[in-house]
Formats: structure tokens, sequence, C-alpha cells
């Protein structure tokens, strides 16, 4: 059987056809939709999540606000951007790259961006609200695996769905998208016992662990949907998923590829979600 590769790239065109409507009919009201991205350090994965965004937001016209700071910066400097951002009326969305560095308590951090400028769903308050099936910002991995399967008509309801990672970007929001489409949702870790055992009987397959190609063919049942979510650097340099593969490819009916899969639909929720919280001025007036 040959495997079906699901097209993140072409997807994600499609759908900036209609944000990029969204976005001048935003500015026609004088409203220009602004996004602040604020990375501390240089984490690899963070590096080209950094570079993507700011090429799609010119795009599709979008305002950026890029900040830098060394990895070095206290949690006190950090906190005081953050302030000063939920205090510009200009600034829609503020995202901060993750990870950060050790000195840096994420959850304070998160906690502090004001949950309607949370373009990133990370806030408790909106991670509360998915997990309770409501309406606010959501994480935009998660979201966008959930696009694909959607475009490709892939049934979630009823399917057993196994997550392998529990993050806060990826692992925990998506068990909440997918229990709000009725799977049956399992997540594992690295403190799962016989993950193979648990993984082989799973109809859809996430995987958000940041191992290179860690998984192979025989994690999984012939007929698995597998959505590879890793971005590593393997050895010779090249940018891989935590799936290999080569290996699955041979066994399972649809795949996500690594570059060209969910990457591109990180980036294309992130700006749809950037457009949703501008187009919220409006509503607020
Ligand atoms: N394409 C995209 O848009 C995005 C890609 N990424 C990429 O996805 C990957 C994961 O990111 P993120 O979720 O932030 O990673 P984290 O490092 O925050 O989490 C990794 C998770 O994987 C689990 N894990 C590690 N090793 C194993 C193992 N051998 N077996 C089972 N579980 C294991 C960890 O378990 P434990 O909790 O026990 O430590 C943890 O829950 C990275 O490559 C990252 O770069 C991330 C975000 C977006
Ligand atoms: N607060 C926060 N939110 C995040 O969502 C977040 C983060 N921090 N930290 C880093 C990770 C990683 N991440 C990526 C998103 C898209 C690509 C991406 O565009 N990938 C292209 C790469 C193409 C290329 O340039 O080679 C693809 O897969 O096709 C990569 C990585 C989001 N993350
Ligand atoms: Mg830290």
């Amino acid at each position: 059987m040959n495997v079906n590769l699901i097209d993140g790239k072409k997807v994600s065109k499609e759908l900036q056809i209609k944000l990029k409507k969204r976005v001048s009919s935003l500015r026609q009201k004088g409203i220009l939709p602004k996004l602040a991205v604020i990375l501390v350090g240089n984490n690899a994965a963070s590096k080209v999540y950094v570079r993507n965004k700011q090429i799609t937001a010119e795009k599709l016209g979008i305002e950026t606000l890029n900040i830098n700071f060394d990895k070095n910066i206290s949690e006190n400097e950090l906190i005081k951007k953050i302030d000063e951002l939920n205090n510009d009326a200009t600034v829609d969305g503020i995202l901060v790259q993750l990870p950060l560095p050790k000195q840096i308590d994420e959850s304070k951090v998160t906690q502090r961006i004001l949950p309607n400028k949370d373009v990133d769903g990370f806030h408790p308050v909106n991670m509360g609200k998915l997990f309770t099936n409501e309406i606010g910002p959501q994480p935009c991995t998660p979201r966008g695996i959930m696009e694909l399967l959607k475009y490709y008509n892939l049934e979630i309801s009823g399917k057993n769905v196994v997550i392998i990672g529990r993050s806060n970007i990826v692992g925990r929001p998506m068990a909440a998208f997918m229990l709000n489409e009725d799977a049956t949702v399992t997540i594992t870790h690295s403190k799962t016992k016989n993950l193979k055992k648990i993984t082989r009987q799973a109809d859809i397959v996430i995987v958000a662990i940041g191992k290179a190609e860690f998984i192979d063919a025989t994690y999984l049942k012939d007929d698995a949907i597998v959505i590879d979510v890793g971005m590593n650097r393997n050895k010779a340099g090249k940018l891989v998923g935590d799936v290999n593969q080569t290996s699955v490819s041979k066994k399972v009916k649809y795949l996500t590829p690594v570059p060209g899969g969910v990457g591109p639909m990180t980036i294309t929720m992130l700006m749809q979600q950037t457009i949703e919280l501008a187009e919220k001025r409006i509503n607020n007036e």
C-alpha cells in the first residue's frame, strides 16, 4: 500500500488566501493587525519558527514586532516587556517563544500575557476554555493538526488516538482537541511502559517528543494515520521529524512529512489567530 502524504504546505496556501482577504478588510477599516514575538536566546526550532512567521506575516499584511533578548536576560526584564505590550493598544497578539532559559519561570511568563492577547492560547484561562470545549485562543500546532485532518476528511469520532508527549505546547492541548471531537484519547510520555504496545493499537498517532526519527514502523499498525510534529536537526544538519519517515511510509496509510506537514500549519494558525484577535477590536469598540 502506498502512503498518502498530508500536504501541510498546500492546505496552508489555500487557507492563507482567505486570511489575506480578512486582513485587507481589517486594513480598510483602519485596523492593522499586529503580532509581537519575543525570542530569548537562540533555540534552533524557535529560529526556524521566527523566520517563517516573519515571511508569512509580510505576505498577508500582518504587522510584526520582533523583540530579541540575550539568553541572560532577567525574568523581571522580560515581564516588564510583556506588561508594555499588554498596554500597547496597537498590539493584538503576544507570543513568547518557548523554551525559555533556566532562570525564567515559563508558567509565570505565560500567565503574565493578557488572555485576550494570548495568541498561542497557553494562558491557563484559555487552556481551561479548550479543556471545557469553549471558544477562545487555542494552541496553534494542535489546531493546525485538526485542520489537516478535517481537510483530508479523516474521521476522528470514536477513533483510538495516541499522543506521544505531554508538553503544554503540543501534547496536552492536542488531547483536549481530540476529546472535543469524540476520540478515545491516550497520552503517553517518557515514563510510559510498553509504549509500542499502546501505539500499535492507535488509529491516529501524534508524535511530539523532540527526538530525531525515534518512531519507526514497528510502533504502528498497518492503516494508521501518523502526525509527525518533531522539528529536529539530524547529524548532517538536516531538518527531520520525530518519525523515521522512510521506515513508516512503507506501512501506514497517511503521514505528515517534515518539512511541509505540521510546521506550515502552525504558522497559518498563528496568523489566523492574530487576525481573530484583531477582529475583536471592532466588536469591542
Ligand atoms: N511543527 C511544529 O509546529 C512544532 C514542532 N515542535 C517540535 O516538536 C517536538 C516536541 O516539542 P515539545 O512538545 O515542545 O517538546 P518537550 O520537550 O516539551 O516535550 C517532549 C515530550 O516527549 C516526551 N518524551 C521524551 N522522550 C520520550 C520517549 N522516549 N518516549 C515517550 N515520550 C517521550 C516527554 O516526556 P516527559 O514529560 O516525561 O519528559 C515530553 O512529554 C520538538 O521537536 C519541537 O521542536 C514543537 C512545537 C511546534
Ligand atoms: N510559544 C511558542 N509557540 C510555538 O508554537 C513554538 C515555540 N514557542 N517554540 C518553538 C516551536 C517550534 N515551532 C515551529 C513552527 C513552525 C515551524 C516551521 O515553519 N516548519 C517548516 C520548516 C521549513 C523550513 O524552513 O525548513 C516545515 O515544517 O515545513 C517550525 C517550528 C513552533 N514552536
Ligand atoms: Mg525554564
